[in-house]
């Protein structure tokens, strides 16, 4: 194995319905205890690629290891992988603890045993009193953590959670989100993570995997993705963006980017490429007497943060303030001032035109 070998290691993964890619050679490693997201619009793929590790889906070509074992010809009950799926998939007419014991009696676990691990998991979803309960009894937020104690019980090398917040209103997908890195860190799990909401791969994963059209478009941090996105699509798809098309020149031993009135001081770029500055809304303040000057076109309340929509020159863009007591409120049609960022992040410019995306 070399040095870059994860616990989870996936090798040129590749899948293909008909002229559809849905996989595309892809490659990752992934460590023990690690949460991995992974994120991307509907139709990336990533339904496709979490049931090729459970098993679920047979894959082309490639290869998967976990904790140095190949384990692409395995059953997915030999996989040491536990899948939670979207809907749950608990048995109605069983009580919690029934469901959980389960996959314990087709391991043929004695009674005892059985008992202790389905106690041991029911504390660690804080379920202790429901093992009574059917399904039908309990909250979505409970029939969740059932679940996951079903997986957990079977004391899984790896859990892959496919949507598993989606059913969940807004509230309880925030305390789940925090329940899920509760587990992570109390049991060392290692987990892979599919959504396709942006915010809550930001908030829950160690690390996130952005895919599109079944390829890997960035594989980093959440901070990372955010701030230093490696492309448009990323730049769009994870947050909000101003993305602005400008040309890049040299004068007296310095780059500059140009766009209309703005200009930024660049260090890396490369003078021959165009490039393209992403700047996230909340990185632009307003000001009433800045010297790039804009028309306010649109307003949007959101509770804690006011985005306008501010018109310069050609271009537009958006800029979220935070409403405290003292900041300033504008109207539409207020002249302002606009400042930006000293040193946005650069990306290049893509070759095609981008796909209109909603997110
Ligand atoms: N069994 C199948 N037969 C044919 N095409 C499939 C099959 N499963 C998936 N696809 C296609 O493969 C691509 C990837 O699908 P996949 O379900 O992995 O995407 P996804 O990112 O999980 O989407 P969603 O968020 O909507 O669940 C899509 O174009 C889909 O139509």
């Amino acid at each position: 194995m070399s040095q870059h070998d994860g616990f989870l290691s996936l090798k040129n993964l590749q899948k293909q319905f008909g002229d559809v890619k849905a996989v595309n050679n892809i490659s990752v490693d992934i460590d023990k205890g690690e949460l991995i997201s992974f994120i991307g619009p509907s139709g990336c793929g990533k339904t496709t690629l979490l049931r090729i590790i459970g098993g679920f889906q047979e894959h082309d070509s490639g290869s998967i290891t976990l904790d140095n074992e190949k384990i692409d010809h395995l059953s997915p009950e030999n996989r040491s992988t536990g899948m939670v799926f979207q809907n749950y998939a608990l048995f109605p007419h069983m009580t919690v603890y029934q469901n959980i014991e389960y996959g314990l009696k087709i391991q043929k676990l004695q009674k005892s045993e059985r008992k202790k691990r389905i106690e041991e998991v029911l504390s660690q979803v804080q379920l202790e009193g429901y093992g009574d309960r059917k399904p039908s009894e309990l909250s979505g937020g409970q029939q969740q953590r059932v679940a996951i104690a079903r997986c957990l019980v079977l004391h899984p090398k790896v859990l892959l959670l496919d949507e598993p917040l989606s059913n969940l209103d807004a509230k309880l997908r925030m305390t789940m989100r925090e329940e899920i890195r509760r587990l992570k860190e109390e049991l060392d799990l290692t987990i892979i993570f599919v959504t396709h909401d942006q915010e809550e791969a930001l908030s829950i994963s160690d690390r996130m995997i952005v895919l599109n059209d079944g390829n890997i478009q960035q594989l980093d941090k959440p901070d990372l993705v955010y701030t230093k996105p490696q492309n448009e699509f990323v730049a769009n798809f994870v947050g909000q963006a101003n993305i602005i098309t400008g040309s890049v020149n040299t004068s007296d031993g310095s780059t500059y980017f140009h766009a209309g009135e703005i200009t930024f001081n660049v260090q890396d770029a490369d003078p021959s490429e165009d490039a393209m500055a992403v700047i996230r809304p909340e990185q632009i303040a307003l000001n009433t007497d800045g010297p790039i000057r804009g028309e306010i076109t649109k307003i949007v309340y959101n509770g804690s943060f006011t985005r306008y929509f501010v018109k310069i020159d050609e271009f537009e863009v958006m800029v979220d303030t935070v409403n405290t007591a003292y900041s300033l409120r504008y109207q539409k049609g207020d002249r302002v001032g606009i400042e930006f960022p000293d040193t946005p992040h650069f990306i290049k410019k893509s070759k095609k035109e981008p796909e209109k995306l909603s997110v």
